[in-house]
């Protein structure tokens, strides 16, 4: 059977800036100033159709950054991440726009996610007895609490009826009767036998829910496999962890950061490289694009005769992942 998620050697690295006139300068310049860091590295995992995995550690180790690269929000910086079915991402806000109504948010979301006029209308009123946010179904979501936020995307998501659910945080905002409600429907989708993704603090719901837990660790996977001896072992390491005096945490903490610095030159290598796989996989936009590589690297190799072809490659390259970065530090 194959895996309906597979991560093999997953790393998503971000850049980060001092300042903000350099993320510009950035975009056009050969040499750059942001430092990579690494949110997720060389992770590697399988989950089969049906399985319910857990997701946890402690704040940034990378929770949030495997469900956008599970949901298809963000591409790995390198490495494969396969998802084999449609997978609705639920968090606090995620998809829905800010500007529009949540009876528009409904709408744009189906025929995003390609269902029909006739589909949209038959799970409307659904969503909307699921969310239960009264009279505010009817203005902008930028007015919503983010309860309200949570209890729509929740709504939307799980009436679309995704393959694969992946439940970002966005039950901890609720209120109990909510989280009930929630609980409820993603035991219907385990019932259906659809896989679950559930990244949470609360390590009791994971425990109740999960038959599987990955727990993240600065980035990396430290364990991963059945619920209960992942938990444990989480938790014997959260009571060493919290038993630290602050500054001690602070210095594992500051530790761990450095490690999560990533080698600039080595980046620039395998970014390169994916970006350029990532050409050739979107063929339309990859022809385009390396038409305009190659006008480029013609025109700057009469300009710069010093730098090789191979090097306006992997310039040009950069620069489209950069393009990348921006767009997700706007999300
Ligand atoms: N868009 C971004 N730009 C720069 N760095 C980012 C971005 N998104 C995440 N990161 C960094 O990546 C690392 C992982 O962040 P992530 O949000 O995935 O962690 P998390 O486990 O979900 O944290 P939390 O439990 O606090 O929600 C962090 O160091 C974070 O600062």
């Amino acid at each position: 059977m194959s895996s309906k998620v597979s991560f093999k050697a997953v790393t998503k690295t971000f850049k980060m800036y001092n300042r903000s006139v350099d993320r510009v300068k950035d975009m056009v310049r050969f040499r750059e100033k942001g430092n990579e860091h690494y949110a997720l590295r060389n992770v590697s995992f399988d989950v089969d159709e049906g399985e319910i995995v857990g997701v946890i550690g402690l704040n940034g180790a990378g929770k949030s950054t495997l469900s956008n690269l599970i949901s298809g929000i963000t591409m790995p910086s390198s490495g494969e991440a396969k998802v084999n079915g449609h997978a609705a991402l639920i968090a606090i806000s995620s998809g829905l726009n800010m500007k529009l109504t949540g009876l528009e948010n409904i709408e744009l979301k189906g025929l995003m996610l390609g269902l029909n006029k006739k589909k949209i209308k038959e799970i409307t009123p659904k969503v909307i007895e699921f969310a239960d946010i009264g009279k505010f179904i009817g203005q902008p979501v930028k007015t919503y609490s983010s309860g309200m936020k949570a209890r729509l995307g929740f709504a939307i998501s799980v009436h679309i009826d995704p393959d694969i659910l992946v439940i970002d945080e966005a039950l901890s905002v609720g209120d109990q009767t909510f989280t009930d409600k929630c609980i409820a429907k993603m035991a219907e989708f385990k019932e259906k036998g659809k896989t679950i993704f559930f990244i949470s603090h609360s390590i009791s719901q994971v425990r109740d829910f999960c038959n599987k837990v990955l727990w993240l660790h600065y980035g990396q996977v430290k364990e991963y496999g059945s619920s209960d001896e992942v938990i444990n072992h989480y938790l014997t390491f959260l009571k060493e962890y919290n038993s630290q005096s602050a500054d001690k945490k602070r210095a594992i903490r500051e530790k761990e950061s450095k490690l999560r610095d990533a080698d600039d030159f080595g980046q620039r290598q395998y970014k390169a490289l994916n970006v350029q796989k990532m050409l050739f996989a979107k063929k339309g936009l990859g022809f385009g694009l390396l038409c305009c590589t190659l006008v480029i690297s013609g025109f700057l190799s009469i300009a710069q005769p010093t730098l090789s072809f191979n090097q306006m490659k992997s310039f040009f390259a950069e620069k489209v992942l950069m393009l990348e970065h921006h767009t997700d530090k706007e999300e």
